[in-house]
């Protein structure tokens, strides 16, 4: 199906996540970018002035010499907002947005568990975007939002095992990336040959948000799938990518061939075909006794693939693997582009009528 062009506005457009919205964005079949905003420290100036460029390949052309502009919905004019901003002024910022009639497609955790926010994964839980339709934003706008970045890898994996299996507990170790926590992140000394065990809320985050992404929507609410998880979150020297060390008790005694054999068949509820950003699978299986790791697999699917491996069975609970999944790709602004992308396919986003 041809798309139409739908302009977008990113906001926080020169921070870590921001900057990764620039560079998925740049040749998008269906998006244009047509407003950067950040805060008034940046506002007037051009991008490549405004931004710290980060990655490893060069800024776009096209958005180099384009003027910043304030987080203000009269200063942004696009058909809807990516939000890559900080969470200490997202909750403000996007609420004005919706307010003023925007669709606010976030990667802030501000609204991840409103009830009547959709906690979207395109691949795992399509029908929550129904609660878009129980926001009350006066200006018709409504926000989106995906998950914390480690909540990502982990919940991917776990979706083919809900599906097929009963599944009562989760304990998984995380081991995140640098990357995680921004520029400049993590201080050299802290992060150079060392493990910190600590990620202030990640393990809130890790407990509750899966609870609500596979749960059953019905009548205008999400009714929380019954799964305890408990996590322990450790930030680790590596670049890219979250790494997950699960193990998992089902209702039943299921052996790891059985876990590997839904991992191999889950399909998407949606057709991933009809939308750019989305892989070909949702999860991919590596049985090399050293696999996933995150130099070599975390590109899998362009960054939007869940590696996992290492599956056997456990002797506490029933099972255990590793799940690698990119933080920031996947993890933030690759899945934010991909829950635009699925509303945009179900008529929930449209260009604005000039
Ligand atoms: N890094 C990651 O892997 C992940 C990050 N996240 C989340 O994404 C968000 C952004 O993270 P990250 O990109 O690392 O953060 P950065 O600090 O790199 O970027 C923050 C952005 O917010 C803008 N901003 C800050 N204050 C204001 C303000 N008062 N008004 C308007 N804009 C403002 C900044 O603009 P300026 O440059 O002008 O200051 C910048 O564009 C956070 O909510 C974070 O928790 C989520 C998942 C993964
Ligand atoms: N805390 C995550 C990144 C992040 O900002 O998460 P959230 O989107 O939940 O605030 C990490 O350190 O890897």
């Amino acid at each position: 199906m041809a798309q139409p062009a739908i302009r977008v506005g990113i906001l926080g457009a020169t921070g870590a996540v921001g900057q990764t919205f620039v560079r998925r964005l740049a040749n998008h079949p269906w998006f244009s970018i047509a407003a950067l905003a950040a805060s008034e420290r940046s506002a007037g100036k051009s991008y490549r002035d405004a931004a710290n460029w980060l990655s490893s390949r060069p800024m776009p052309e096209a958005v180099a010499d384009m003027e910043v502009v304030p987080c203000t919905p009269d200063a942004v004019d696009a058909d809807l907002v990516f939000s890559g901003l900080d969470s200490s002024v997202a909750g403000e910022i996007e609420a004005d947005f919706a307010e003023a009639g925007f669709p606010v497609i976030s990667n802030a955790k501000n609204y991840r568990m409103a009830p009547d926010v959709p906690l979207l994964i395109p691949e795992i839980n399509p029908e929550h975007a129904a609660l878009i339709d129980e926001q009350t934003w006066s200006g018709g706008g409504f926000i989106v939002t995906n998950p914390n970045c480690s909540t990502v890898g982990l919940v991917c994996a776990l979706r083919p095992l809900v599906e097929a299996f009963t599944v009562e507990a989760v304990q998984v170790t995380m081991l995140q990336a640098l990357s995680g926590a921004g520029y400049p992140g993590v201080a050299s000394l802290d992060a150079l040959g060392n493990v910190v065990p600590y990620i202030g809320g990640e393990e809130e985050k890790l407990d509750e948000e899966p609870r609500k992404i596979l749960g059953t929507y019905a009548d205008g609410a999400i009714q929380e799938a019954d799964l305890a998880v408990s996590a322990q979150c450790n930030r680790v020297p590596v670049r890219n990518g979250h790494l997950a060390c699960a193990s998992v008790r089902f209702s039943d005694a299921i052996g790891p061939d059985a876990v590997e054999d839904a991992f191999r068949t889950y399909e998407s509820p949606v057709d991933v075909s009809a939308l750019p950003s989305a892989p070909e699978r949702l999860v991919v299986v590596d049985n090399a006794p050293d696999a996933p790791q995150p130099r070599k697999h975390v590109y899998a699917g362009d960054g939007m693939t869940v590696t996992v491996g290492r599956i056997q069975a456990c002797t506490v609970n029933h099972v255990k693997f590793v799940a690698l999944s990119h933080n920031t790709i996947r993890g933030a602004a690759g899945g934010a582009i991909l829950n635009a992308e699925q509303l945009v396919h179900e008529g929930r986003i449209t260009p604005a009528v000039a």
